[in-house]
């Protein structure tokens, strides 16, 4: 038997170059293109953040008022992506399914074909904004309500949740949910933005990369986590029987959603951002009861790590949970937000794999037999 070469689900193979973004997963440290988040959030708006991952650098205040101008530009929804998003918003189609669709569905649409940095740049710059407008709209949709048309007096983050409540949101949600952009934006080669970039590597275009990025964020074991935290809380739905319900799943050998990551050791820089805002916007509100919860898992299933002797940690998904719910937010609509900021850090990454470009496709260590006999059809058993 020959020594096995594989490493499963790729476990810190090296699989690229890039500059975008670094996790350093033992100090639990997360830098875009040089810039820790931790000096993003709070200083930088979602849209420079969006333009550094694009081009490399922060912007100045032109280069802001042109990017912002282009995402306000496109933000209204094209009357035949609005009539898609309707009629499977009354289907079994779920949110993220619908969002798949829109975008493989806008791309078919636009006539711009061209294979150039300034045409990706700027069917980047329409994804970006197509995906909050359509994740407003199935959320109104769904919700038996109607469109509410996007306002240009208002930043990204504000606009979305104008867009989805009908109202403009409170301060502190504003800015809690443009810090959240930030902090999903991009995590260097996480399954969706490796997806991403295997498909434009074969030459396909920027739709195609974000179309098949959105199947494979989908999935629980990734984006589809942040749903799955809330549905697990709502299933016990009480502080008292928090404890005793994480504990059951964990003694159940349930992966509990929210806790684990491939490579950060420590902890995950972005779930301590996020669960100060959670704890922030939940105490204002007066209704603290998800955050507790939330709290009580982390103990729980730390504890449990702990004492199996595993250095995981919670990541990005656990207390983003509680703070979307805080804001009104349906569950169904928390991993197209997750879609909202990552289509930055895809189309980035689809940017950079152009500019640079060698199909990706590596070898798999073949484990079934050889030299079968082949039997005909009439003879087989
Ligand atoms: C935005 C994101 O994508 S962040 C990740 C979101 N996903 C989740 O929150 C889903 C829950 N977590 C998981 O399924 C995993 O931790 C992943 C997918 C994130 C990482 O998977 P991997 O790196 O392959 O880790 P793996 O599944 O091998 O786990 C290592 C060990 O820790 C255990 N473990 C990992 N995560 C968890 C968890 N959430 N709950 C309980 N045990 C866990 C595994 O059972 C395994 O134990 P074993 O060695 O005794 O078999
Ligand atoms: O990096 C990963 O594997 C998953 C993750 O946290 C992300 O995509 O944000």
């Amino acid at each position: 038997m020959s020594e096995t070469k594989t490493k499963a689900g790729l476990q810190d193979v090296v699989a690229g170059e890039s500059s975008i973004c670094l996790v350093d997963g033992t100090k639990g440290r997360l830098v875009y293109h040089g810039y820790d988040i931790n000096d993003l959030v709070g200083k930088a708006s979602f849209e420079e953040v969006v333009y550094l991952l694009w081009h490399g650098k922060l912007p100045n205040q032109k280069e802001l008022s042109q990017l912002d101008a282009e995402l306000k530009k496109y933000r209204e929804i094209p009357a035949d992506v609005m009539a898609l998003i309707q009629g499977l918003s009354n289907s079994p189609a779920n949110a993220m399914e619908i969002l798949r669709t829109v975008a493989s569905y806008a791309g078919a649409i636009d006539p711009d074909k061209s294979m150039n940095r300034d045409t990706h740049l700027q069917q980047s710059a329409k994804l970006v904004s197509l995906m909050a407008s359509a994740t407003a709209a199935v959320g109104r949709f769904k919700a038996g309500k109607e469109y509410v048309a996007p306002r240009n007096d208002l930043g990204h983050a504000a606009n979305f949740l104008y867009m989805l409540n009908g109202t403009e949101a409170d301060e502190l949600s504003v800015e809690a949910f443009d810090v959240a952009l930030i902090l999903h934006a991009d995590h260097e080669f996480n399954a969706s933005t490796f997806t991403a970039r295997c498909t434009v590597g074969t030459l396909s275009d920027v739709y195609s990369g974000v179309t098949s990025a959105i199947g494979a964020l989908k999935g629980p074991l990734h984006g589809g986590a942040n749903e799955d935290v809330l549905r697990m809380l709502l299933k016990i739905d009480s502080v008292e029987r928090a404890e005793a319900g994480i504990k059951d799943l964990l003694a159940k050998g349930v992966k509990v959603p929210g806790f684990g990551h491939r490579v950060y050791r420590s902890y995950d820089p972005r779930g301590l951002v996020l669960k100060k805002y959670a704890k922030e916007l939940t105490t204002k509100q007066g209704a603290t009861k998800y955050f507790d919860m939330t709290v009580i898992a982390e103990r729980v299933v730390l504890e449990y790590f702990a004492n199996k002797g595993k250095d995981l940690k919670y990541n990005v998904d656990l207390y983003s949970g509680s703070l979307y719910n805080a804001m009104n937010i349906p569950v169904e609509l928390f991993t197209p937000l997750f879609v909202m900021s990552r289509v930055s850090g895809w189309t980035a990454h689809i940017l950079e794999q152009y500019a640079n470009n060698r199909i990706i496709r590596p070898v798999a260590e073949y484990v079934g037999p050889v030299d079968l006999q082949f039997v005909p059809i009439s003879k087989r058993a």
